[in-house]
């Protein structure tokens, strides 16, 4: 039943999630078992841990939640191998010798900590927590440093670096706000002055050093120069979009990251446009909207990234717009990241998009071979990853849209060389990257038309290769020829055997019957065009 479960919900991740990324981090895993609070997910190994964490916590989240009715909290289990973890009970009966908490992997989201376990006769079960609550974050910061942290979680340092500035950061997670109980024991509503104790968010490995300039981002990388340099002089607010991965959340963090270290009196707020609204929603029902305001309207630099986000939500969008009017009008900084330009986001107030367009608005496109070398060669050398030019070029060659998935190659290949005790070649790159770059197109035969078909008008398989002539059939049987024609090499006599016919004008009847049906009725051509998607898929 679990299986079933967890069949559903890689189903509907695998919409989700773009291709390479599910097949690589998502098809992996496996449930292991689940209660009503919480699900062990089973993965792989180390890298597995920190870059679900990273970057697909939410959206895991986010099916489950939909798919068993209730928002469970996760945990990501190192598996020796399938077969042993799957004997793991429940998590909370696991015999515990140590458990350490250390700092949450995240980007531009709340993401929450990671738990060590020693488990009994498991040599080792490492646990991720889905977790949402900052106590945690901040017992975090006095953890001892584990030997496997220091690999799977780098951002340790950011924690005691972000300490010591005057940065001020949201105190809600996307998660928190709908759940009293969480937010009793994460935000007793700590003094501003004290908010900075429980910063996070500003990763110190996004800088200006650190990020690779090429055509396709040079405008918003000098913007963000400029910005960083003289803030609310020249660009303001300066308004950052492109697709996902391209490095806008680095550019933001960069401009932070350089301010902090040149002014650290600066007070900088980063977040999600997410992120703001949960707070607000928090405030609002807690009725501590004057508190929100002071914080959100006495900073000097206001970073909000996927602004996008709360395209339809208008009392977010006020709200957001007097917070604006407020910086601007007191000369201070905004930069805002979106994935398309202002006069894309959907439904959003008049006021608020021109106001995104009266500073600059600088695009990030996805990066040429050259570049993305170089990035690939950079985030190596940043890790003490030793990467032979050819591996870099293989990687850079199969993947070209987005950056994240560059980078979750090499953790792959990193991954492996590691545990197999092997230097990086290009053969053993060939090999950890197969399953991602297998392009072998998929066989198609009349059986897999035949399924689909099926399947789509939920008639039996077997009546499709019968003679019957019930009307349910004619035409799903009738698509079916037709596809077989145009989708594989067989002749009209072979194909109309399969349906258990004798006569090759069978299939020749039926190709012209759907052709003409097609012509006069839309809804069909879409129907049609749908399960050819499918079948080719
Ligand atoms: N030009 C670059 N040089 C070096 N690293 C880069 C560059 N662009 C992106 N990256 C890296 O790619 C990863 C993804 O970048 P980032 O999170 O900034 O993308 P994004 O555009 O904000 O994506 P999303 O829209 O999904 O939020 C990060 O690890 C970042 O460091």
């Amino acid at each position: 039943m679990q299986t079933t479960m967890w069949g559903e919900v890689l189903a509907k991740l695998e919409k989700r999630i773009n291709r390479p990324s599910f097949n690589t981090w998502i098809r992996p895993t496996q449930m292991l078992s689940m209660n009503q609070k919480k699900v062990n997910i089973g993965v792989p190994d180390d890298v597995f841990v920190y870059w679900l964490g990273e970057h697909y916590v939410n959206v895991i989240v986010d099916t489950l939640t939909e798919t068993l009715g209730f928002q469970p909290e996760i945990f990501f289990v190192v598996m020796e191998n399938a077969v042993h973890a799957a004997a793991v009970p429940e998590t909370e009966n696991i015999p515990r010798k140590r458990t350490t908490m250390v700092t949450p992997s995240q980007t531009h989201r709340e993401v929450g900590a990671l738990e060590i376990e020693d488990a009994g006769s498991l040599s080792k079960v490492r646990v991720a927590a889905q977790p949402d609550r900052l106590t945690k974050t901040t017992n975090s910061m006095e953890a001892p440093a584990q030997p496997w942290a220091e690999r799977i979680a780098p951002r340790r340092d950011f924690i005691s670096r972000v300490q010591g500035h005057d940065i001020l950061a949201s105190l809600s997670s996307d998660r928190s706000f709908p759940r009293s109980d969480t937010t009793k024991n994460t935000n007793p509503d700590p003094p501003l002055s004290q908010q900075h104790q429980v910063l996070r968010e500003l990763n110190p490995a996004y800088t200006f050093d650190s990020y690779v300039v090429g055509d396709s981002n040079r405008l918003a990388h000098d913007a963000a120069l400029s910005v960083a340099a003289q803030m609310a002089a020249n660009y303001n607010p300066l308004f950052i979009y492109g697709g996902v991965g391209l490095g806008k959340t680095h550019l933001l963090h960069a401009i932070g990251n350089h301010l902090s270290n040149l002014a650290p009196k600066t007070k900088i707020l980063y977040l999600s446009a997410e992120q703001f609204m949960n707070e607000m929603v928090l405030s609002i029902r807690e009725d501590r909207m004057a508190r929100f305001r002071e914080k959100y309207r006495n900073i000097d630099l206001l970073l909000v990234d996927d602004i996008q986000f709360i395209a339809r939500k208008e009392r977010t969008q006020e709200e957001f717009f007097h917070t604006f009017n407020t910086l601007y009008q007191a000369r201070k900084q905004i930069i805002l990241t979106s994935d398309c330009p202002p006069k894309k986001i959907p439904t959003i107030a008049e006021q608020l998009r021109s106001r995104f367009e009266w500073g600059l608005i600088a695009d990030i496109q996805a990066p040429d071979l050259e570049m993305r070398i170089e990035i690939l060669k950079k985030k190596a050398a940043s890790q003490q990853i030793v990467l032979p030019d050819d591996v870099a070029a293989y990687i850079a060659k199969k993947i070209h849209s987005t950056i994240r998935e560059l980078e979750g190659c090499l953790a792959k290949i990193r991954a492996y060389s590691t545990f197999a005790q092997q230097q990086i070649t290009l053969e053993l790159a060939q090999k950890v990257l197969y399953d991602l770059f297998d392009t072998t197109p998929r066989k198609i035969t009349v059986e897999l038309v035949q399924q689909v078909v099926a399947n789509h008008y939920q008639v039996d398989l077997s009546s499709m290769k019968s003679s019957t002539r019930s009307r349910k059939l004619a035409l799903p049987r009738q698509i079916a020829m037709y596809l077989a024609r145009e989708l594989t090499n067989l002749s009209l006599s072979d194909i109309v055997r399969y349906f258990g016919g004798r006569d090759h004008t069978t299939v020749m009847y039926a190709c012209r019957k759907v052709e003409q049906a097609q012509a006069n009725d839309k809804t069909l051509r879409e129907k049609i065009i749908h399960i050819r998607a499918l079948i080719i898929a």
